[in-house]
């Protein structure tokens, strides 16, 4: 499969929905669904810290903040190593860090958001691989009615560059389905404070 655009205004966006053979992201899939220390992280909504409704794992080389707390990042689980690479060769990207998220069933979510953290610039990329259970991942415009929705397939990449921080929220909603667990993977580059 190949990436296609996705038509965003003010955003650059592209959705391979096969990026990972089927096999090959279920071997991923059971790989960090065992070995990652998944956690619920805290995190500020409104100023107010609560549980995240999903499990978290973050990895990488360096410390981050992400709602307002400081996390130790966890090292590089092999499993992620041969992903980590194909995602420079073709994205030209150096991901020195990844935000693993655990849907583990319809109630788990993520609300509306920018990844605009400052240590992500003013213009990240970011990676983002969708493993196990379809979701719906929805964008929002900070200003204005737009929104878009994309079903977030396993094995499915979703890139996001440019703008499309500065002008989009994004969200996974929760879902009345039944669903299975569900992995995402946002590979992103953290600048060393
Ligand atoms: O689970 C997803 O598809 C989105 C994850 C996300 O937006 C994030 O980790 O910042
Ligand atoms: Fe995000």
């Amino acid at each position: 499969m190949t990436a296609q655009a996705i038509q965003l205004a003010g955003a650059s966006v592209t959705f391979d929905p096969a990026w990972l053979g089927e096999n090959e992201a279920w071997a991923l899939f059971e790989a960090l669904y065992a070995a990652l220390p998944w956690e619920r992280h805290r995190i500020k909504v409104y100023g107010r810290a609560i549980d995240a409704p999903r499990l978290s794992c973050w990895i990488g080389d360096a410390a981050y903040k992400y709602s307002g707390t400081v996390f130790e990042p966890h090292p590089w689980p092999a499993a992620l190593a041969p992903v980590r690479e194909r995602l420079a060769r073709e994205l030209q990207g150096d991901f020195n860090s990844v935000l693993a998220n655990l849907y583990r069933n319809g109630a788990d979510r993520l609300g509306f958001h920018r990844d605009s953290e400052p240590e992500l610039g003013p213009e990240p990329l970011i990676a983002s691989v969708s493993l196990g259970a379809t979701r719906r991942f929805r964008f929002r415009a900070r200003q204005g009615e737009g929104t878009l929705g994309l079903e977030l397939s396993h094995g499915s990449l979703l890139v996001m560059s440019g703008a499309t921080q500065r002008n989009w929220l994004h969200a996974v909603p929760p879902t009345a389905r039944t669903v299975g667990p569900r992995i995402n993977l946002t590979f992103r580059h953290v600048a060393p404070r």
